[in-house]
């Protein structure tokens, strides 16, 4: 059982994904923090991010390891553990610049694919193009939306004391980076089932899509 959950930031897709995945015995893989993980190697090793070819060059360097338990999720870049740094407001205003370049995606797009082969027992994997690119044969596509208020609300709601507007503005500027790129943009893939979670609680978000899951189970 492959589960595509696809959508902007702050639509629930983490919360939702994880809560699934523990809930049904499945893995569970993050392919945000990835991309967070890799923006934060370019980082600390100093790559100019305004020069696409740089980043191209260094995209094989870092070796990146996500741990795919839903109860305990991992990242881990060189053996070190990320989970932290990859949170910044500095690695998150620049990671839709590194996860433009074509050469990052190929790299990332195989080690996640590899990753939901090797789950044995099935996997969600959450993101912005795994329904479209990376798993277009999954067997459940989920495409979570929810308002720009509603997600900026959340998130701010998160980052203790942040402003709401900024939150807002800066979350509006990624989606819109994410969804005008050239290589796999953010996208609904043709044959996802899209959720407004606007006006639901988490926990009512979660419900829909087991119930989903349970559907695409029983018809196997
Ligand atoms: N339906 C919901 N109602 C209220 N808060 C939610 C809902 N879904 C998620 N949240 C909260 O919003 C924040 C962002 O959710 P997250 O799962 O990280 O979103 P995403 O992965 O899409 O960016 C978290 O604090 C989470 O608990
Ligand atoms: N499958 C994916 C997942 C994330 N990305 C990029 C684009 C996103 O802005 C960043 C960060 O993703 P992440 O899911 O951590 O973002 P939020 O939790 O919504 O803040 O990574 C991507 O290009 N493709």
């Amino acid at each position: 059982m492959i589960v595509a959950i696809d959508g902007p930031s702050g639509t629930g897709k983490s919360s939702t994904s994880k809560a699934v995945a523990a809930q049904l015995g499945l893995s569970y893989l993050d392919t945000g923090a990835q991309y967070r993980a890799i923006t934060w190697w370019m980082v600390h090793n100093g790559i100019d991010l305004t020069d696409p070819g740089a980043i191209a060059d260094a995209a094989g360097k870092p070796g990146i390891v996500s741990g795919t338990d839903p109860l305990a999720p991992t990242i881990t870049v060189d053996g070190a553990d990320v989970s932290g740094p990859i949170r910044t407001t500095e690695v998150t205003s620049k990671v839709s610049a590194v996860s433009a370049v074509p050469e990052v995606r190929t790299r990332i797009t195989e080690l996640q694919r590899w990753i939901a082969e090797s789950a044995e027992k099935g996997i969600v994997v959450e993101g912005r193009d795994i329904g479209t690119t990376v798993l277009p044969d999954a067997d459940l596509k989920i495409f979570l939306t929810a308002s720009p208020e509603a997600r900026a609300a959340r998130r701010s709601g998160e980052l203790k004391g942040a402003d709401v507007k900024a939150t807002q503005e800066a979350l509006i500027k990624r989606d819109a980076a994410d969804s005008s790129r050239k290589t796999s943009p953010l996208a609904k893939a043709d044959d996802a089932v899209e959720v407004d979670t606007t006006e639901l609680t988490l926990q009512q978000v979660i419900e829909c899509v087991v119930t989903l899951v349970e559907e695409k189970r029983a018809e196997k």
